[in-house]
């Protein structure tokens, strides 16, 4: 009825008198997506601010995994809002927690920022490790602490990763393995675009998943796609357009598949 009563509309006031059915028809295809990417859009951006009125910190108030999650935001540098990619990237890990069950899993965040991911990621099972630059710690240890007691069956932990430095020494590969790497909006304006590729690559095993919520921008951070495409395979997992954001799956190019046969050789 609804679809009648818009090929109606399209017709009448479009005046695509001419146009046939099946124009018509793909024209409310791509209408009807558009909506749902819009309701999908208005359901992951549900957040309400609480000022502070009646607790000494304002925060934002987030729901996912079945809890009420508080975060403390500050607006001085970037790691300290909760940007919409990560909005995308949780609204995908609780949606999906069947095809992608974090229970018991290793699961690393890079550039945590107010740590919203990590708090899902944690709340959902896995055992989280949030980093991001020291100066971001202290909030983000205040928000992942606080969202996680007593709910999470792991306790999380946060840690410093500055993209590049000191990876060997503080994420030694022969004892770190992750199952998923997580990161929302790590590609921006910013210096670091190779380190933040050094950070993926040394951190990535042959098995680990990487969930990867990219917001595009200026040509030159999105060419970051192709050059991360050099060292990973990459799956388009769903694409929020209004919002220019592409969320991701990763997994290190030619990894080899062991058998089970060759296992017990
Ligand atoms: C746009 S914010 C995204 C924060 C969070 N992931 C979110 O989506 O809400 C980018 C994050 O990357 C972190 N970052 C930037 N440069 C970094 C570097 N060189 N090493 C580690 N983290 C860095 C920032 O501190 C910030 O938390």
């Amino acid at each position: 009825m609804i679809l009648w009563f818009l090929l109606f509309t399209v017709k009448k006031y479009h005046n695509v008198g001419k146009m046939n059915n099946k124009r018509i028809w793909k024209i409310i295809i791509i209408i009807k997506w558009e909506k749902e990417d819009e309701q999908i859009v208005a359901e992951i951006m549900r957040r309400r601010f609480f000022p502070t009125v009646i607790t000494h910190k304002a925060w934002e108030g987030f729901h996912f995994a079945g809890h009420e999650i508080r975060i403390t935001e500050a607006t001085d540098c970037y790691g300290a809002v909760v940007w919409p990619s990560a909005l995308v990237l949780c609204h995908f890990l609780e949606t999906n927690s069947k095809q992608y069950n974090l229970v018991d899993k290793n699961v690393i965040e890079i550039g945590a920022g107010t740590g919203l991911v990590s708090v899902v990621a944690s709340l959902l099972g896995a055992l989280v490790t949030a980093t991001d630059l020291p100066e971001l710690l202290g909030n983000l240890q205040h928000n992942v602490l606080q969202n996680t007691k007593l709910k999470s069956k792991h306790r999380p932990c946060v840690k410093e990763l500055s993209w590049g430095i000191d990876l060997e020494k503080n994420f030694p590969r022969a004892s770190c393995h992750f199952d998923y790497i997580m990161a929302a909006d790590v590609v921006y304006h910013h210096p670091f675009l190779d380190e933040l590729l050094l950070t993926f690559d040394h951190l990535c095993k042959n098995d680990t998943v990487i969930l990867w919520a990219m917001k595009f921008r200026l040509d030159k951070e999105n060419q970051f796609v192709g050059r991360f495409q050099t060292l990973f395979d990459l799956e388009v997992l769903s694409n929020f357009p209004s919002l220019n954001i592409t969320l991701y799956k990763a997994m290190r190019k030619g990894r080899m598949k062991v058998r089970p046969s060759k296992l017990s050789v």
